[in-house]
Order: C-alpha cells, then sequence, then structure tokens
C-alpha cells in the first residue's frame, strides 16, 4: 500500500464521531449546540482521524518507496525528528524527538522516508517503548541494514496535566540491533545526538 496523506476523510466515521462527540461535550456539562461548539465534534473527529491516520499507512512500503542501492557503510543519522503521539492509557498526546541511525549494507532509502515511518507510528494509539521498536523494526526488516538504532526523548501530557503532574520529566526509550549492541557503535551514536544514555 502507497503512503497517502489523509486529504478527505471517511464520510461514514466522521458522522459516527460526531454523534459521539455530541454526547461526550453534553456528558461533561457542555452545551454541545451553543454557538461556540456547533462545529467542535467535526472538527474533533477530523483531528483524531488525523492524529490516528498512521493506521492507513504502511511504514514498509514508505522505505521501500525510495530505496536506492548505494554502496555505503557509514552510520547515517537522522536526528531530532519532531514526534507527536498519543498514549494509548489516556489519549492524551506525548511529544518529543525521535534520533535514528542505520549502517546500510548496499542500500539507503530517503532521508525523508525515515521521518515518513516515525508518523506512521506516531499517529497511532501507543506507548513510546512500542513506538521505539516499531520504527526500529521497519527499518531492519526493509533495508537489512547492518545495524539500526532508534532513540525516543518524549514528555507525557498524560503525566504533566493530570495523574502524577510531573511538569519536568522526559522519557528516554531506546531500541538497537545489529552492530549497535556494540558498545562502540552505540556510544558513537549517542554521542552524535547528544544523549546522556551513554552513561549507563
Ligand atoms: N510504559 C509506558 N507507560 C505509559 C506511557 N504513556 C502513559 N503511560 C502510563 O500508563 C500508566 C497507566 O496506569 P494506570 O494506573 O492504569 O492509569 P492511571 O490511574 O490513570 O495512572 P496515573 O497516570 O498514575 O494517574 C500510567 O502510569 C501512565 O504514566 C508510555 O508510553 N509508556
Ligand atoms: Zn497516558
Amino acid at each position: 500500500m502507497a503512503y497517502k496523506k489523509i486529504e478527505e476523510y471517511d464520510e461514514a466515521v466522521t458522522n459516527g464521531l460526531i454523534g459521539n462527540y455530541k454526547d461526550v461535550l453534553n456528558l461533561l456539562g457542555e452545551d454541545a449546540e451553543r454557538e461556540g461548539l456547533q462545529k467542535t465534534p467535526e472538527r474533533l473527529a477530523k483531528a483524531m482521524q488525523f492524529l490516528t491516520q498512521g493506521y492507513q499507512t504502511d511504514a514498509h512500503a514508505i522505505l521501500n518507496s525510495a530505496k536506492f542501492h548505494e554502496p555505503v557503510s557509514e552510520m547515517i543519522v537522522v536526528k531530532d525528528i519532531e514526534l507527536y503521539s498519543m498514549c494509548e492509557h489516556h489519549m492524551l498526546p506525548f511529544f518529543g524527538k525521535a534520533h535514528i541511525a542505520y549502517i546500510p549494507n548496499g542500500w539507503i532509502t530517503g532521508l525523508s522516508k525515515i521521518a515518513r515511518v516515525v508518523d506512521a507510528y506516531a499517529r497511532r494509539l501507543q506507548v513510546q517503548e512500542r513506538l521505539t521498536v516499531e520504527i526500529m523494526n521497519a527499518i531492519k526488516e526493509t533495508l537489512n541494514p547492518v545495524g539500526v538504532a532508534v532513540v525516543i526523548e518524549a514528555q507525557h501530557l498524560c503525566m504533566m496535566m493530570r495523574g502524577v503532574q510531573k511538569q519536568n520529566s522526559e522519557t528516554t526509550t531506546s531500541a538497537f540491533d545489529g552492530e549497535f549492541h556494540k558498545n562502540s557503535t552505540r556510544s558513537e551514536f549517542l554521542k552524535l545526538i547528544g544523549s546522556n544514555l551513554n552513561h549507563r
């Protein structure tokens, strides 16, 4: 399946969500019919479809769509890829940065495709750990690299706006494969992204 942007929203899904979001507003003590809220269920229905469009994207197809044979054997690092996702426990956002590296084994992919793969998995209901591993596996399975590494640093609104209410905590998750299991390779990557995971 080719990667496609959501430009049109599924009418049946949108209408179903609109009805439900009206109920949600009323249950929360609002008046869903008041002027300021009249279009809110529809906006929210579209926003949620946008934020979960990853279910309609195929990360492997994204990477395969710009796969080039290239005799490169040095580490390729794409860092500071911003990401926005939603935790599957509270459906509240978590957001931060992904840093990704791979060491090619004859095949490279378009750099933008790496960032698109982040979105393909981030735009779903997620836990940060699974998001990290899914990105790694997609790169591993399509490019068959000598090694692949993914580090994600994120803040979770469910820990900030509610619950434990910690405003400054940041969660770092990582997934390493192949050459990145070697201390020296992993250290080089962590140094390049300026991560303090190096001290572990
Ligand atoms: N491991 C992991 N946990 C997450 C992530 N996002 C949210 N959580 C946690 O999921 C847990 C759900 O715990 P529960 O005790 O079922 O939910 P809760 O009563 O709302 O918990 P509190 O947030 O502590 O109030 C919480 O500890 C959240 O911090 C994530 O990406 N990874
Ligand atoms: Zn949460």
